[in-house]
């Protein structure tokens, strides 16, 4: 018979109870990020477009953008509607905005980009289905999170994104694209992270106590991860991981290996900042630093 991995939240004090399980640690990832040569120049990091930003919802991709460009992107632009450009360049002025009102305006900023996030804010209306369409179109290395995620789930059978795509569902996004209820998911996480790897064909995060990390395809077993804490339950945490993610594929990591680091990077800074800050009123935006600090170690 075989044997049960338990990597439900609860078991993640106990260090014998992820047998089978690769163990997300720092000392794994932190130098597949080469050190850079000394004639770099950003044309070698990539050119990332993060997508999304539906009305009231501008300050996902703004996070998701921040966050790439901290964690070496070579070139972030965002599409996203025009009423957002505004305050995302005043934030953030190293990102190249682009107000996308028609998603007729997309595909050349789409030409451009060597690496795609899309569904940070995205919504789900019209708008958010053509981009969603014109996206899944092209062949590039890309996540999909949020509402992208919603979009497919609605789709009439799976799609097969391919071993180039990441996807980030937190448990009710995985649950929409299993079809079955979030209890489920929770229930039995370890296979829901497979099953979404499997089903999609791509690199699966479950977000939640204990981040798993599967596929694509079997050359990685299925990681998860230790770090992180509930400080880490508010609003735009996604879409900081979105944008670190997005920022690790720019560099070319291939859709396990950027996943597996940025899940890791991602809640070792929850942590930092707790242990600076506390974990009431963390910020998402708190985390970027730290993630950078992580980021930086010892390559
Ligand atoms: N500043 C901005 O612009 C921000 C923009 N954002 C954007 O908003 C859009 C909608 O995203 P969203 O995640 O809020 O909506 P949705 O998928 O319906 O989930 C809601 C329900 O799902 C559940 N649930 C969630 N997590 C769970 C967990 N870990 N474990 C278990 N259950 C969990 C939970 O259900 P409940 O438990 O309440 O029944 C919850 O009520 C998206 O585009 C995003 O990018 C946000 O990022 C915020 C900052
Ligand atoms: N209690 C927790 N312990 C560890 N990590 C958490 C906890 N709560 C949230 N997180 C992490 O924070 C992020 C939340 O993402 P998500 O639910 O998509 O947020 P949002 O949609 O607001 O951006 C995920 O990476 C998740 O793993």
């Amino acid at each position: 018979m075989p044997m049960r991995l338990d990597s439900s939240p609860s078991s993640l004090d106990n260090d014998n109870a992820v047998p089978g399980l690769e163990r997300l640690d720092l000392s794994v990832y932190q130098q597949r990020l080469p050190a850079r040569p000394r004639d770099a120049h950003k044309g070698m990091f990539g050119h990332l477009l993060v997508i999304g930003g539906n009305q009231g919802m501008g300050g996902a991709v703004m996070l998701a953008a921040e966050a790439a460009l901290r964690c070496g992107a070579g070139k972030v632009s965002v599409a996203t509607l025009s009423e957002h450009i505004a305050s995302l360049l005043a934030r953030c002025p190293e990102v190249m905005a682009h107000g996308v009102d028609d998603p007729a305006q997309l595909p050349p900023l789409l030409s451009q980009a060597s690496t795609v996030v899309l569904g940070p804010g995205l919504g789900r209306d019209a708008w958010a289905e053509q981009m969603l369409i014109q996206v899944l179109e092209r062949e590039v290395p890309r996540i999909l999170d949020a509402d992208a995620l919603n979009g497919i789930a609605s789709m009439s059978r799976p799609i097969r994104l391919g071993c180039q795509t990441v996807i980030t569902p937190h448990p009710a996004e995985a649950a929409r694209l299993l079809a079955c209820r979030t209890a489920d998911i929770q229930a039995d996480r370890l296979t829901a992270a497979e099953q979404l790897a499997e089903r999609f064909a791509c690199a699966a995060v479950l977000k939640g106590v204990g981040s798993l990390v599967a596929g694509p395809g079997d050359l990685q077993r299925p990681g998860i991860c230790m770090h992180g804490n509930p400080g880490m339950a508010s609003a735009g945490m996604g879409d900081v991981l979105s944008g670190v993610v997005g920022a690790l594929l720019a560099q070319h990591l291939d859709a396990g290996t950027a996943a597996r680091y940025a899940v890791l990077l991602h809640a070792l800074a929850g942590d930092r900042v707790a242990e600076q800050d506390g974990q009431l009123g963390m910020l998402a935006s708190d985390l970027i630093s730290s993630i950078r600090y992580y980021l930086n170690r010892n390559i």
